[in-house]
């Protein structure tokens, strides 16, 4: 497997170096009401934490006024849409993409880019929600890295289904029982998830977005102590992210995979000389406390999710398409199925080949490609694959993870 950056690095925390209002700020103060909150001058005198504590009340006062507004609006937006059928047609992946992007354009501090979308992404979640909740499938049980997956990109306002399997979070897609389902496909440290590729081999589902979430995995334990610890429980995956921990702290202890790190730390709920690799969430879910953290090897340890729906949405302007491309057995297929998109200037960020169960030694190749099906240079690039593919399926367009 192959994966290249595509330009979505994280920008760095901007700056927060005392500094005069903006003009964004002198611009807001001319328009807004009578009562709302003005800036302090940072060469002002300090306040005394009465005066600044009744400063925050009128802010908080204002944004509420401002968020009830804004899901008025929204709910007009639901009403212009006309008659839908369920809260699934409500909702808009590629509109949200873009309201994020402007809150990460605009953002000067001294709040980073991450905290601000997450606060967004709530207010779009609950606008959304009062038409009807979402139902979201995800790899159970509560407490998963994937079930914080689905608050990170769906917000808190939805309904999560937690489900025993990455095959069930499908079927119960596919079936209409969950409106969206996220799985995941990739980490940064154990590289790809081919359960969740191989289920694209038959399932009829398009991709409609991606999260990438930062990994942090934490030693529980009933004591909250390494003393006494005779074995580990987790998922294989995170027992991989962990190695070099374990090695230093419980080399002797028997390490017990399981199916998620969930039931990890329900089993380690039993007895005072287990404990679980998992994240923090399932300490407070599972009632455990936590010996370590974070304990993965690398501080970058990311795992990538995708969103699986029913359809295809419109470009947000900047989208990523996930190909299964079949190549004919013929010298130079795989270059010449390839070329087209270096051709059409369009950026490829993966490629991974699985066997594609079509027969011996047949290949499926799972590519992402930076752009969207509905953009004229990706539609030229996939005309002049045909020479050279036997099938091409598009999987789906969606927008690039934000923050
Ligand atoms: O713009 C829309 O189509 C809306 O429904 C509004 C809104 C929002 O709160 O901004 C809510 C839900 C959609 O998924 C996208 C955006």
């Amino acid at each position: 497997m192959t994966r290249k950056s595509d330009g979505n690095t994280k920008k760095p925390a901007k700056a927060v170096a005392a500094k005069p209002p903006s003009k964004k700020q002198g611009a807001a103060k001319k328009t807004a009401k009578a009562d709302a909150p003005v800036a302090q001058p940072v060469d002002a005198a300090p306040l005394d934490l009465a005066s600044l504590r009744q400063r925050i009340d009128g802010i908080d006062r204002h944004i509420q006024e401002l968020i009830a507004e804004r899901a008025q609006f929204a709910n007009q937006v639901g009403k212009a849409k006309g008659k839908l059928a369920a809260a699934v047609d409500y909702y808009r992946p590629e509109r949200e993409a873009q309201v994020l992007r402007r809150v990460v354009d605009r953002n000067d501090g001294p709040l980073n880019d991450e905290v601000l979308v997450r606060l967004f992404r709530e207010i779009m979640s609950a606008c959304l929600a009062q038409q009807e909740p979402l139902k979201i499938g995800y790899l159970g049980p509560e407490g998963t890295h994937s079930q914080q997956a689905v608050y990170k990109h769906f917000g808190h306002s939805i309904h999560g289904l937690p489900l025993s399997s990455i095959e069930e979070v499908f079927q119960e897609v596919e079936a209409g029982h969950a409106d969206f389902g996220v799985v995941p496909v990739e980490n940064s440290t154990q590289g790809t998830i081919q359960s969740t590729l191989d289920m694209f081999l038959t399932s009829k589902l398009k991709i409609c977005g991606e999260v990438e979430l930062r990994v942090h995995q934490h030693l529980l334990s009933r004591t909250g102590t390494l003393d006494g610890i005779e074995r580990v429980y987790s998922h294989p995956q995170s027992f991989a992210q962990c190695k070099a921990w374990l090695r230093q702290y419980l080399p002797k202890a028997e390490k017990i995979p399981v199916a998620s790190n969930a039931e990890a730390a329900r089993r380690a709920r039993s007895s005072d000389d287990s404990a679980a690799i998992a994240g923090i969430s399932a300490a407070n879910v599972y009632g455990l406390k936590s010996v370590a953290g974070p304990i993965e090897d690398r501080p970058d340890n990311t795992t990538r999710f995708l969103v699986i729906g029913r359809e295809l949405f419109p470009p947000s302007g900047n989208d990523r398409t996930s190909l299964m491309v079949f190549i004919k057995d013929q010298p130079g297929a795989l270059y010449h199925v390839l070329a087209p998109f270096a051709e059409h200037g369009l950026s490829m960020n993966r490629i991974e080949s699985r066997p594609g169960h079509t027969g011996l030694w047949q290949y499926a190749f799972f590519i992402d490609i930076g752009g969207h099906v509905e953009e004229e240079a990706m539609r030229r690039a996939l005309d002049s694959l045909a020479d050279y593919a036997q099938a091409v399926k598009v999987l789906g367009s969606y927008p690039v993870a934000i923050a």
